[in-house]
């Protein structure tokens, strides 16, 4: 067999001095037995063919996370042990090939998860697991440094130490000679490689040095390479590189350190840190370093949930992750959960966005082919392509929804109710509704336009009144005066009267009997918006007990023509959950009148869970009567 990076070492050999040559048969040396263990590991195949001299065939590429390391430098990040030990053992499943979990010298935190993680991982997550840290301190050598002892004590498999790769940070911001920080690169890596650590160099600043002095980064390299280093990991430290200019040079190092793993570690800037990172890939870089969403420093590391699909699918590579690909949209969900961040909507493969189509053209195209509108298919990275209705939605886009909620209905019929609804909808978002994000006001509005469609319920009147309890002036003023909190509080009441279907009453006297039911109910609550879904609520359960685990989770009022003042249009958009099944569904409505707009849009939800639970019994009926 033959092993890839091995011939281009030869072809560099033919233009080489003697001693340069003694020197590359070290090399050789190295660097076969280095690949021989890749063989071993499994990371990287056997060619067949003994005449090839260039890599042929998909590229392995290693992938490094470290949201738990330079992640966690992003502004408003911050992770707890427990919930670091969560996120190490997800990416583990997730199968990344190295996870930097943290720099034990630098906080009590990170020094208890290496801790914790001894016995609190699994084996596989174990070995994959970094302990960050930097090279020695200038005057101290690496076997006193209590920065790189605590590197030794997290026993973990791999070291990662950040060395200064640019010669000007070197002299003015470290305040070293050039020699002495070769030294410290020396020196740090041997001590750990002696102790049998797999030793990682990222050196920092390495593009800018390189345009800087490329000599001087050259050395930085050597003397990490000679020390014993596994691998090169090149940062673009203040992310201002292009490119052309990542390509150019990750190909020079690649091409020079045959022996040892070339990375990046990409910075967000320009904007380009994936872009770099993947140019990198593509001129020979064998490991990525990344963070889940894109978290850390500034405006954030390389973004490994775009990173990983594109190798994966546009460019082909091998990755250990590639099995559980289907799994990037979820593992980017649960770290943004566990770090309490808003997900990105508009993340390339894992926002909601991502395959969210609006344009009534795209959606129209999209029925002809899925891949007229997307480059992927979005289940291969467990998302979803989504269908959004709004004013610029075609025939289409509603088509699909009007066939869901009435599966008889011909496709003639289907087209020309879509068409009424789509004028609606137009209609309605050119007075201020805005449906996207508010897809159950739509399936209303599809099931209302249903033929045969018997709404469950409908409103017979309603008052809400705002007043204040144990209301007595004098004691108010004294408490004013004193500044003192009183029990006294303005709260709201509602009394709401409902027309339902009385299931129970039907069953007794027969489908045929007076089908309706009247129920008054009246309900206190915190504001009139409250006081108002307590009394909906109280009126409807008694004959649709499902609604008991409703519950409101957001309400948000937008004032459409502020210089109309207090007489201006509101748009309500309410977000409901069910307890029971951890279903969220958002609803909307425009009024002049606040409360009536809450009014509707608090309608249109309690509609949606009653049809949404009968489609769920539906669905449980029909299972029940395949099992018998
Ligand atoms: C590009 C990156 O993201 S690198 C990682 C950056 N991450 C972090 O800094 C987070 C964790 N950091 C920390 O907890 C602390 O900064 C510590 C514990 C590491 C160090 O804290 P302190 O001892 O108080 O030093 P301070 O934070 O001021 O760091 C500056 C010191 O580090 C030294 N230093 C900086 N880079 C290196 C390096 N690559 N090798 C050795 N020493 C270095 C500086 O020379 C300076 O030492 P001096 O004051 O003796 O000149
Ligand atoms: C320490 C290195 C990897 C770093 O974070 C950077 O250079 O940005």
């Amino acid at each position: 067999f033959t092993v890839p990076s091995h011939h281009r070492k030869v072809s560099i050999l033919k233009q080489q001095t003697n001693n340069e040559v003694d020197h590359a048969v070290d090399f050789i040396q190295a660097d076969f037995e280095h690949h021989v263990k890749d063989l071993q590991d499994g990371r990287i195949e056997v060619e067949n063919e003994l005449t090839s001299d260039r890599v042929t065939g998909p590229k392995h590429v290693l992938i490094y996370d470290t949201s738990l390391r330079d992640g966690t430098q992003g502004e408003s990040v911050s992770v707890s042990c427990d919930d670091k030990l969560k996120i190490a053992s997800r990416l583990a499943s997730f199968q990344v090939d190295f996870i930097e979990a943290g720099w034990p010298g630098s906080n009590p935190k990170d020094a208890e998860f290496f801790s914790r993680a001894k016995s609190e991982l699994s084996l596989e997550a174990k070995s994959k697991l970094v302990a960050f840290g930097s090279t020695r301190r200038r005057t101290l050598s690496a076997k006193e440094d209590p920065q790189i002892a605590a590197l030794v004590e997290s026993e973990a498999p791999t070291i990662c130490m950040v060395a200064k790769g640019h010669k000007w940070q070197v002299t003015d911001i470290l305040r070293a000679t050039p020699e002495e920080n070769l030294d410290m690169i020396r020196d740090s890596v041997s001590y750990l490689v002696s102790l049998g650590r797999k030793v990682f160099v990222d050196l920092e600043h390495f593009y800018d040095g390189y345009k800087f002095d490329e000599d001087y980064s050259l050395q930085c390299c050597q003397a990490a390479v000679d020390a014993g280093a596994s691998g090169l990991v090149l940062c673009d430290t203040n992310g201002g590189s292009l490119p052309w200019e990542v390509g150019a040079i990750t190909e020079k190092i690649v091409n020079k350190f045959t022996s040892v793993t070339i990375g990046i570690h990409a910075h967000n800037d320009c904007g380009l840190a994936v872009a770099n990172s993947i140019t990198a890939a593509q001129n020979g870089a064998g490991m990525i370093q990344g963070t889940i969403n894109g978290i850390g420093e500034r405006t954030g590391n390389a973004n490994l949930c775009s990173i990983v699909p594109t190798l994966a699918l546009h460019m082909d590579s091998k990755l250990g992750c590639t099995d559980n690909l289907k799994d990037m949209t979820s593992v980017s969900r649960f770290v943004d959960e566990t770090l309490n961040r808003q997900p990105d909507s508009t993340a390339p493969f894992v926002g909601a966005s991502a395959f969210a189509h609006k344009g009534g053209l795209h959606v129209a195209a999209m029925e002809r082919s899925p891949m007229s509108y997307q480059h992927i298919d979005p289940g291969l990275v467990g998302n979803e392509k989504r269908v959004l209705i709004s004013e610029l939605s075609g025939r289409q886009n509603i088509m699909g929804k009007v066939k869901d909620l009435d599966s008889m209905i011909s496709d003639d019929l289907a087209s020309k109710r879509a068409v009424a609804i789509l004028n609606r909808v137009k209609h309605l978002e050119s007075i201020g509704y805005t449906f996207e994000g508010a897809e159950a006001s739509v399936d209303i509005m599809i099931l209302h336009a249903t033929k045969g469609y018997c709404p469950p319920f409908t409103i017979n009147d309603y008052a809400v009144q705002v007043y204040e309890t144990n209301l007595k002036p004098e004691l108010r003023e004294l408490a004013n005066d004193n500044h003192l909190e009183t029990s006294v509080h303005a709260t709201a009441r509602a009394t709401v009267s409902v027309r339902t279907i009385d299931i129970e009453h039907m069953e007794s006297h027969g489908p045929d009997s007076i089908p309706y039911i009247d129920r008054l109910e009246v309900s206190d609550g915190n504001g009139p918006v409250d006081a108002l879904a307590g009394a909906l609520k109280r009126a409807l359960v008694p004959s649709n007990p499902s609604l008991a685990s409703l519950e409101l989770i957001d309400y948000k009022v937008r004032i459409l023509d502020p210089q109309s003042a207090t007489a201006a249009a509101t748009r309500v958009m309410i977000e409901f959950r069910d307890k029971d099944t951890e279903k969220t569904w958002t609803t909307v409505s425009v009024d002049r009148n606040v409360i009536s707009a809450s009014l509707n849009a608090l309608v249109d939800g309690f509609e949606y869970a009653l049809i949404e639970h009968e489609a769920i019994c539906e669905l449980y009926d029909d299972e029940l009567t395949e099992e018998q």
